[in-house]
């Protein structure tokens, strides 16, 4: 399923998504004029719909998380607009934040960090559905969440504390605590890294029987684009704050277009594959700077293809024709550019 051409209909919608953390001024650079800003997100179109898995995927500090907790609301954006159910949302925090929080929920890496070690299973279910809920949160109705996670019988798991489970078990508590308000949509921030290899696939399955069951809009934040391939619909890869290339799943891993896409999966290990290790140096290469980002193409100092048009000119999304929906932002792809070989 492509971005553009969805089965589900849009749930959330970002579009313009900026953020930009100021830069504490030390040592010579008080004396600077304008104070520094960290680029984490520039200009983020994105669409999750509802039944769809939507992969972001990219290196680490590539803005991945911000996106995630600008689309929560834990961050304010410094520019763009985010739309749900087609309703734009205010950038300045309201009596709207309560309901809006109901139906966009947050699961984040760490479980253990997230679920408090001196409260039970059935203390984090209970406050969330009373949270959430007018009425009470009876054992049965707590059982019943954790059987959406595929936790049960309840009784075995309600008083426990979060050190008694498995990293597994624990990860899937806090999806049954996100799923207690009843959301349309689940941001799921790398949430296997932190688990045993064994006990990934279960909560990605888990995630995409979500999904599909209560046509949940997922979005599924990685670094691992091997994971993003199993698990989603569509994949957008994201690089230095910027996305470079989006479509379904299949497409953008069997032919990717970008430059970057290419190292990030020339890089992913596959057991079935030697290692490149080409790719691998070229990804341990210098990130940019996202406080003062390259000019043109924020990829073209690592880029192996860079023309130059890329140094200038930030390449605006072409759309590939290959597959309904794969679009990448990268010059090689310009129709008044040179074939790319
Ligand atoms: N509160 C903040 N203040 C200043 N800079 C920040 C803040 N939060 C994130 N950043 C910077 O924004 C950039 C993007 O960070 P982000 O965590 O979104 O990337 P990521 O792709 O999720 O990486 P990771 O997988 O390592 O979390 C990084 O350079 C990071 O240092």
């Amino acid at each position: 399923m492509s971005v553009t051409e969805t089965n589900g209909t849009e749930v959330l919608a970002a579009v313009g998504l900026t953020k930009h953390f100021a830069v504490r001024r030390r040592g010579r650079s008080l004396l600077a004029r304008s104070p520094g800003a960290v680029h984490a997100v520039e200009d983020v179109d994105l669409t999750l719909c509802s039944g769809q898995v939507t992969a972001l995927v990219g290196e680490s500090g590539s803005g991945k998380s911000t996106v995630a907790r600008l689309l929560a609301q834990l961050v304010s954006r410094t520019a763009g607009e985010i739309r749900l159910d087609g309703w734009r949302v205010p950038a300045k925090r309201g009596r709207w934040l309560r309901s809006y929080r109901h139906q966009v929920q947050l699961i984040l890496q760490d479980p253990f960090a997230s679920l408090n070690p001196v409260h039970t299973v059935r203390y984090h279910l209970a406050r969330a559905l009373r949270l959430h809920s007018s009425g009470g949160a009876p054992d049965a109705s707590l059982s019943a969440l954790l059987a959406e996670v595929a936790l049960g019988p309840g009784d075995q798991y309600l008083d426990k504390f979060p050190h008694e489970l498995s990293g597994g078990q624990r990860q899937r508590v806090a999806i049954a605590r996100a799923m207690a308000a009843g959301p349309q949509v689940l941001l799921a921030d790398e949430p296997v890294s932190m688990l045993d290899v064994s006990i990934r696939l279960g909560v990605l399955n888990l995630l995409r029987d979500l999904a599909t069951r209560l046509q949940l809009a997922v979005l599924y934040i990685t670094h691992d684009i091997a994971s993003a391939r199993y698990l989603a619909d569509d994949i957008l890869v994201m690089y230095a704050g910027r996305l470079v290339e989006g479509g379904d799943g299949e497409t953008v891993t069997q032919r990717p277009a970008h430059p970057y896409t290419r190292l990030l999966i020339g890089s992913a290990p596959d057991p079935a594959r030697p290692a490149s290790s080409a790719a691998a140096n070229d990804l341990l290469a210098e990130p940019p700077s996202l406080v003062s980002p390259p000019g043109g193409c924020p990829f073209h100092p690592r880029c192996p293809q860079v023309r130059s048009r890329c140094r200038a000119d930030m390449p605006p999304r072409f759309e590939l024709g290959d597959a309904a929906g794969h679009w990448t932002a990268c010059w090689l792809y310009s129709p008044d550019e040179p074939a790319v070989p």
